[in-house]
């Protein structure tokens, strides 16, 4: 049972330095089940090395992660890997999706990489492209399709598996504010539908106005509230 009051998520004091430069310098972060948090913070602050640390793609200097009461550092590589691509979905900025491939085909890849047989992939590939309102260009490839629509495509993709998880670095970073809110919109919607708990990290305030909870990063470190037991 998940009880909504114990977070799922937790990155604890976490530091990360790139040669001279502290990207985290202390900073913490939790996440409850079906929780929309935004990490805020001006540029260079650190927002998306802490998304990284928190879902495994870079490892932290110090700190520690913890996921429904798992170690993060104490996983192998495979296993980090594994919890990865089950638990976790991430949707960046751009460039995400495959471009020989087409929308429908896009969606139904995690699935697919799964074991998934391509008929059923296909047709829960197309459940999601419905819902995220992209159902009329399943069979065209990417590079024909508008910067929003692809960001859908790429946010139904992300959550075709059910991830407990969806990591979002700023997502609607390249759309005009009208197709940056139907994707918010929309992706904020489905992850409720699916109780699936977003990490997204936006400069945009208006961005954050979809979120439950807004973790606010400066020079690498957050406040002490993140630090729960
Ligand atoms: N791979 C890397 N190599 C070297 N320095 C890095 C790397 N990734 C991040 N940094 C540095 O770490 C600091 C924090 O970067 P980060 O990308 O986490 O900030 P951010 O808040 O997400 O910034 P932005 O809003 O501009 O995307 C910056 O000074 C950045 O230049």
């Amino acid at each position: 049972m998940n009880d909504r009051g114990v977070p799922l998520l937790v990155g604890r004091d976490l530091h990360k330095s790139y040669g001279p430069t502290a990207a985290l310098d202390g900073a913490s972060i939790h996440v409850r089940a079906g929780e929309i948090v935004a990490v805020m913070g001006p540029s260079g602050s650190g927002k998306s090395t802490l998304l990284h640390c928190a879902a495994g793609i870079v490892p932290p200097d110090s700190g520690r992660i913890s996921y429904d009461g798992r170690e993060l550092n104490a996983m192998s590589d495979v296993e980090r890997s594994a919890l990865r691509r089950r638990e976790f979905g991430f949707v960046f900025q751009f460039g995400q999706l495959v471009p020989e491939l087409t929308c429908l085909e896009n969606v139904a890849l995690p699935l697919r990489l799964d074991g998934v047989k391509r008929r059923e992939a296909e047709r829960r590939a197309a459940g999601w492209l419905d819902r995220l309102e992209v159902a009329d260009i399943a069979h065209q490839r990417p590079g024909e399709v508008s910067g929003g629509q692809g960001q859908r495509v790429a946010v139904a993709r992300a959550l075709v598996n059910r991830p407990r998880v969806l990591f979002a670095d700023e997502p609607t970073g390249a759309l005009d504010s009208l197709n940056g809110e139907r994707v918010m919109r929309l992706l904020t919607q489905a992850a409720r539908e699916s109780d699936t708990a977003v990490v997204l990290v936006t400069h945009e305030t208006r961005v954050a106005a979809y979120s439950d909870r807004e973790v606010v990063v400066r020079d690498g470190r957050t406040r002490d509230a993140e630090l729960v037991a």
